[in-house]
């Protein structure tokens, strides 16, 4: 077997790539029939290595890390003739598995070589990209939390953590947004607790959370958070349990291609593919449809793109109560 080249840009600091070498990962490769150059270098910026990756002789570019090492690659492999190769080493891990790839390491290497490229669509915002989601209010403060949590996890920050997620549950605040979808015809302003705009839509199926089987109908999904107690945080996880959850009347849900987000705020917090960052309103969200390659296990029967467009129906437009 002829080897494949392969660079890999492994990021040491992601949730489950402890224990892991550059020296390992690259015997897995060579067991695997290829050819890999591993870049470990942590010290220097992700962006900076991304953009390596990209200018590499290697067809296949690995993301060995979590969401936002994946994002950071396929930033850098836009318009350039490179498959995306996804080697979950994260906590979430969303993408591997939207794309049902092994989230066992030396299984998602082993089976590398049988993964077919696959073409998804990407999300934009303000100019940076996006895979899964960018969402603002609740959500980017909590993930704040969590990062300084994983800088110093001792009891003291765990405590303090926890007390502030109980706050800014019991004690929220609302955001008022102005939404604009597809052009200045369709506009309403909102007050809403959190707001998130997804690459395609999440599946309405038993025990799925955040999942979407389809990732390139072309569509970004709006999902409007109204309110947000500690009530409605239970039945809305229950709800995704139990595979029913869009009509949800915390929930407002729409569709379009391009969204303009706008705030009073001169500067909000969000999170972008599990990352925080300040962005300056408005926020103007676009989709490209089929713009990423990446390697995907091939759909078992009952996965294909067809029936997995009838799991993520109906697709319908709530009105805004
Ligand atoms: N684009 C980026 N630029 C700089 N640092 C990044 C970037 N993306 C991720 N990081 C940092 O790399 C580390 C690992 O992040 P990554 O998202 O890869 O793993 P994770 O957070 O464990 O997994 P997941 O996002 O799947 O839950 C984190 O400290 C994160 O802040």
């Amino acid at each position: 077997m002829h080897p494949l080249r392969i660079h890999v840009v492994f990021n040491a600091h992601s949730g489950t790539a402890a224990g892991l070498t550059p020296a390992s990962l690259r015997e897995r490769f060579a067991a695997a029939g290829f050819d890999a150059t591993i870049d470990s270098d942590t010290a220097r910026p992700l962006s900076e290595r991304a953009q390596e990756a990209a200018s590499s002789p290697a067809d296949i570019i690995a993301a060995a890390g979590g969401d936002g090492t994946v994002t950071a690659v396929a930033s850098a492999l836009r318009g350039r003739d490179k498959v995306l190769a996804v080697l979950p080493l994260g906590t979430a891990n969303l993408l591997a598995r939207d794309l049902a790839v092994p989230l066992d390491i030396e299984e998602a290497i082993s089976t590398l070589r049988d993964m077919q490229p696959r073409t998804i669509d990407i999300g934009e915002v303000n100019g940076r990209l996006f895979l899964h989601k960018v969402v603002i209010g609740f959500a980017p403060a909590v993930a704040a939390g969590r990062e300084h949590l994983r800088d110093n996890p001792d009891f003291g920050t765990r405590l303090s953590f926890l007390r502030f997620f109980w706050r800014r549950l019991t004690h929220p605040h609302d955001l008022r947004v102005t939404l604009q979808r597809d052009g200045a015809d369709n506009t309403e302003t909102l007050r809403v607790r959190s707001i998130a705009v997804a690459n395609n839509a999440y599946d309405e199926e038993v025990g799925r959370f955040f999942s979407r089987r389809r990732l390139d109908r072309g569509l970004l999904t709006i999902y409007a958070l109204r309110h947000l107690g500690l009530f409605d945080l239970l039945r809305l996880v229950v709800g995704m349990a139990v595979g029913r959850w869009r009509d949800d009347e915390a929930l407002i849900i729409h569709e379009a291609r391009d969204v303009r987000l706008s705030t009073q705020r001169r500067l909000v917090q969000a999170m972008v593919d599990g990352e925080v960052e300040k962005i300056r309103p408005p926020l103007d969200f676009r989709i490209h449809p089929h713009a990423l390659t990446v390697l995907a296990p091939v759909a078992q029967p009952g996965e294909t793109a067809d029936e997995g467009e009838i799991a993520s129906a109906p697709h319908h437009e709530r009105a805004s109560a």
